[in-house]
Formats: C-alpha cells, sequence, structure tokens
C-alpha cells in the first residue's frame, strides 16, 4: 500500500517512519510520501487560507492551491481521505475497507476547514470520503491521520507480527475486547480468574464472550444487535 498525506505540518506525521510502521516500510509492505501543501502556493506569504465567505470566525484553505496539490499527488485510482469533523464515523469496518487500498492519499485540513469545492472537484475523478475520528475536534487533521493509518495499516498482512490478534481486536467480532491477564497469578492480592488457569480452552474461550459481552453492554450499549 502506498499512502501519501497533503499538510502544512509535515513535523507532525514523523511517527509514521518511527516503529512497526517504518519496519514495514524498510520491509516493502508501505510507502509513505508526506507532501508540504505550501509548495503549490505562489504568492510571497505562501498563503494557504482566506476568509470565510458569508462571514463568521476562523478562515477557510484555498481551493486553487490544495486543488493543485491533490491534481499532482492524487491519481484517479486512490482513495482520497479527508478527516473532518463533520465526516462520516471512522470505525474497525473502516480500517479493514481501506486495508486492501492499493493507494490512499489523505488532505490534512486546517482552521475551520478546506473549501467544498476542492472535494467536490475531486470527485470528478476520485473517490472522496469525508470521515470523522470521533465527536470532538481537532485542531488540524494530522493526528487523525495517524489513527487512522495505524488502525488501517496494521490489519496488512505482515505489518504487525500475529496475524492471530485481529480476531481478538475489539470491534472485530461487534464486541469490546475484555480483559486481559499475564503472570504473576496474584499480584497486589488480586487473583487472575481462574477460568484463565484451568486449561480448558472451551470454558476460557466462554468466559472470554461473556466478559466481552458484559463489558459491551456497560460501555457500548450501542454495539448490541437489537434483540
Ligand atoms: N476530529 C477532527 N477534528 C478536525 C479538525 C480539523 Br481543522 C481537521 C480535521 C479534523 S478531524
Amino acid at each position: 500500500m502506498r499512502i501519501d498525506v497533503v499538510t502544512i505540518f509535515s513535523e507532525y506525521l514523523e511517527p509514521l517512519k518511527a516503529a512497526l510502521l517504518g519496519k514495514a516500510v524498510d520491509a516493502g509492505l508501505l510507502e509513505f510520501g508526506v507532501h508540504d501543501l505550501r509548495q503549490w502556493t505562489y504568492d510571497v506569504h505562501h498563503s494557504v487560507d482566506d476568509a470565510p465567505y458569508g462571514g463568521g470566525p476562523g478562515m477557510v484553505m484555498k481551493p486553487q492551491v490544495w486543488g493543485e496539490a491533490l491534481d499532482a499527488v492524487c491519481p484517479d485510482d486512490a482513495l482520497l481521505v479527508v478527516p473532518t469533523p463533520a465526516g462520516r464515523p471512522f470505525t474497525q469496518a473502516t480500517a479493514q475497507r481501506w486495508s486492501i487500498e492499493a493507494h490512499l492519499v489523505f488532505a490534512c485540513g486546517r482552521y475551520e476547514g478546506i473549501d467544498q469545492r476542492v472535494f467536490d472537484d475531486a470527485a470528478r475523478r476520485v473517490r472522496v470520503e469525508e470521515v470523522s475520528l470521533g465527536d470532538f475536534v481537532l485542531i488540524g487533521g494530522e493526528v487523525a491521520v495517524l489513527a487512522m493509518v495505524e488502525a488501517t495499516t496494521r490489519l496488512i498482512p505482515g505489518v504487525i507480527g500475529n496475524p492471530q490478534s485481529h480476531q481478538d481486536d475489539s470491534f472485530s467480532d461487534g464486541l469490546l475486547e475484555g480483559p486481559s491477564y499475564t503472570r504473576p497469578k496474584v499480584w497486589r492480592d488480586l487473583e487472575v480468574p481462574p477460568v484463565l488457569l484451568s486449561g480448558d480452552h472451551g470454558k476460557v474461550a466462554q468466559w472470554r464472550h461473556e466478559q466481552s459481552l458484559e463489558r459491551t453492554r456497560d460501555r457500548r450499549p450501542d454495539l448490541l444487535p437489537d434483540d
């Protein structure tokens, strides 16, 4: 998979080149390109934003600059992803769906966002998804891109060690992952649940499912199927 990110704060994306993702790049599983939006500006101040039509607070990112950046970075077969608080929710299912894409391009907005015509124009030739990381507002899209890239690329075979761990992920079966334990058996007078020491794999699996259901009921009842 190739991933390109257009941003005015390239340094935010440095973590993509570190640790596991850095190893996946070395292994040829991933390619990253980070592009400074200002290389497509032409005024002496390298302006990327302007006042919003209709008034209101803040600034809006200029269509001309973004249009030329996406023309240069985003080919017709790529999926263009725009992190925005106004987007559709990013979920594990989104990460699964994106993980088989050949090329993702992320457009990192700042300020009050990007002129909508940038995405209306892009949609004439590429698939565009405006996606939210959650019901909160960041300063820019870069942090959202880091989270979305990690959630997506970890699902690509070979990027993380144990593929079995995906099956146990939270959300992979629609439920939250239950509690985990490791040695010692007793720690600060707290004991590991005896079933986990029983060696009975059927009982362990049943207990873990019950724990996932209980945790999901408690924390995310919205994830439970309708009765
Ligand atoms: N939750 C999110 N907040 C923001 C803010 C900006 Br500005 C751009 C993208 C996103 S995604």
